[in-house]
């Protein structure tokens, strides 16, 4: 069988039948839910296209694995082929805390500059919530994976080059309200109009693509007002320049009902939104993980930074199920690289037990699987995956929640979605 490359011509990804996808298997609980998840994808694809069509997977080493084998946590040639096949999917991988390596997520994330981090959620029926109604939740996450805090710029408490950072506010730039400089780490928020442009642009491209209704711009601009409150005007800016026949921004809003009243204002939204406009609007970070939780449906495409799209996919994923059921994807929207990735970490006291939920990776494998225009497989995934959970056959994360359920392993659930698809 002939293995082949996924390519991108003109923007667009051509798919051969048998292509080679890297995968990372990942640390902790990866390789259990990534044999699971494998097999299912295996499975799908087999009965999608009869045989026509198989993915060749091609293993990749990163984090635990790589170093035990390589003496390095991510080889030149992992990121080498993931550059040279394009589409990648991955398990977890272990960062230390307060120190040691850096993120090797974060590390892929930013060297492949897969700019979006787009994390939906949506709810399965049947799957138990905290929440009355989990069905209104029906978000799609548009988080900005390559700056912000999150960049890892840092300074140790103590070190050389903390002090000199200090030393250069101190002197160079008048500041003075460094509370302790002297037991001051430093970390560093770069934000970058580039940066915001192309995922809001990314955002309001989807809103459109997928007849959604709004993008909400999530920051905490009234406080970091030249990083976060910068990502709102220039996502507005974005909005107003280049969607200008398909959006109604609150900015506009805001602008109309300062030189004609409310009233023209919300007529001329109402009017917008009638005629198919996707209304841009923001909310400030705090009050929207209130009201993500009392009104979700007010909320549908949500463009944010980096830390807050981190607070805010593991705060939706638990309205409908918790992280054992929330895929993610790490895309490059203009190279056509992409990473798809579950949004949890490697849970170490489950390492091992084939005990974990796999539907994490398994449903990022879905939106592989639809990026790769293969419907047909990602539907039988995402219909088996209902189906088992209407059935109550799940692993313990949803058992312990549900009356009646049985609990099985997480390769027992693999081979009850693969009997049921
Ligand atoms: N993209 C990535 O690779 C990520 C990596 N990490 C890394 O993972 C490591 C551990 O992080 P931690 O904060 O403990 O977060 P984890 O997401 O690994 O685990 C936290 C808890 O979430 C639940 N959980 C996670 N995965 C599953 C699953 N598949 N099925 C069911 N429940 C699940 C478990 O809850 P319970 O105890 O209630 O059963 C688990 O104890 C850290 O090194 C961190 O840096 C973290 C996030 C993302
Ligand atoms: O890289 C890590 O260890 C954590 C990343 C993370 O929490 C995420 O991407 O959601
Ligand atoms: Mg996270």
């Amino acid at each position: 069988m002939a293995n082949d490359k996924i390519v991108v011509e003109n923007g667009v990804l051509n798919v051969p039948n048998n292509p080679v996808i890297p995968f990372i298997e990942g640390d902790g609980i990866g390789p259990d839910i990534w044999a699971a998840a494998s097999r299912v994808i295996d499975a799908a694809v087999e009965k999608a296209y009869n045989g026509e069509k198989k993915i060749e997977w091609l293993e990749v080493l990163a984090g635990q694995k790589a170093f035990d084998k390589t003496g390095e946590w991510l080889p030149q040639e992992t990121l080498d082929k993931i550059n040279e096949y394009l589409i990648a999917i991955k398990g977890p991988l272990t960062t230390p805390i307060g120190g040691g390596i850096r993120s090797l997520n974060v590390a892929l994330r930013q060297q492949l500059d897969l700019y979006v981090c787009l994390r939906p959620v949506r709810h399965f029926e049947g799957v138990p919530s905290p929440v009355k109604r989990p069905e209104d939740v029906d978000m799609v996450i548009f988080r900005e994976n390559t700056e912000d805090i999150y960049a890892g710029i840092e300074y140790k408490e103590g070190s050389d080059e903390v002090k000199k950072v200090i030393n250069f506010l101190k002197t160079e730039m008048g500041v003075n309200k460094i509370r302790f400089p002297e037991t001051s780490g430093i970390g560093i928020k770069p934000v970058s109009k580039e940066g915001t442009e192309r995922l809001v642009r990314a955002a309001i491209n989807y809103a459109i693509k997928e007849g959604r209704k709004s993008v909400t711009l999530v920051h905490k601009g009234n406080i970091m007002k030249f990083t976060e409150g910068a990502f709102k005007s220039w996502g507005y800016a974005v909005a107003e320049n280049e969607f200008a026949d398909k959006t109604f921004t609150w900015n506009q809003y805001d602008a109309i009902k300062e030189e004609k009243g409310q009233e023209a204002a919300d007529k001329a939204q109402e009017e917008a939104l009638s005629a198919g406009k996707i209304l841009i609007k923001d909310s400030i970070a705090d009050i929207f993980l209130q009201q993500i939780l009392t009104r979700p449906k007010e909320f549908d495409v949500v463009a944010t930074m980096n830390l807050n799209g981190d607070y805010i996919s593991d705060a939706l994923a638990a309205q409908v199920g918790g992280i054992g059921i929330a895929p993610g994807a790490n895309i490059n929207y203009v190279s056509g690289h992409a990473i798809f990735e579950a949004t949890h970490g490697t849970a170490p006291k489950y390492a091992g037990l084939d005990k974990v939920n796999p539907s994490s990776v398994l449903l990022s494998g879905v939106l592989m699987l639809e990026h790769l225009g293969w419907k047909e497989a990602a539907d039988l995934i995402t219909a088996s995956v209902e189906n088992t959970i209407a059935s109550k056959v799940v692993t313990y994360d949803f058992a312990r929640l549900m009356d009646g359920a049985k609990e099985v392993k997480t390769s027992e659930f693999a081979d009850e979605l693969i009997k049921n698809m």
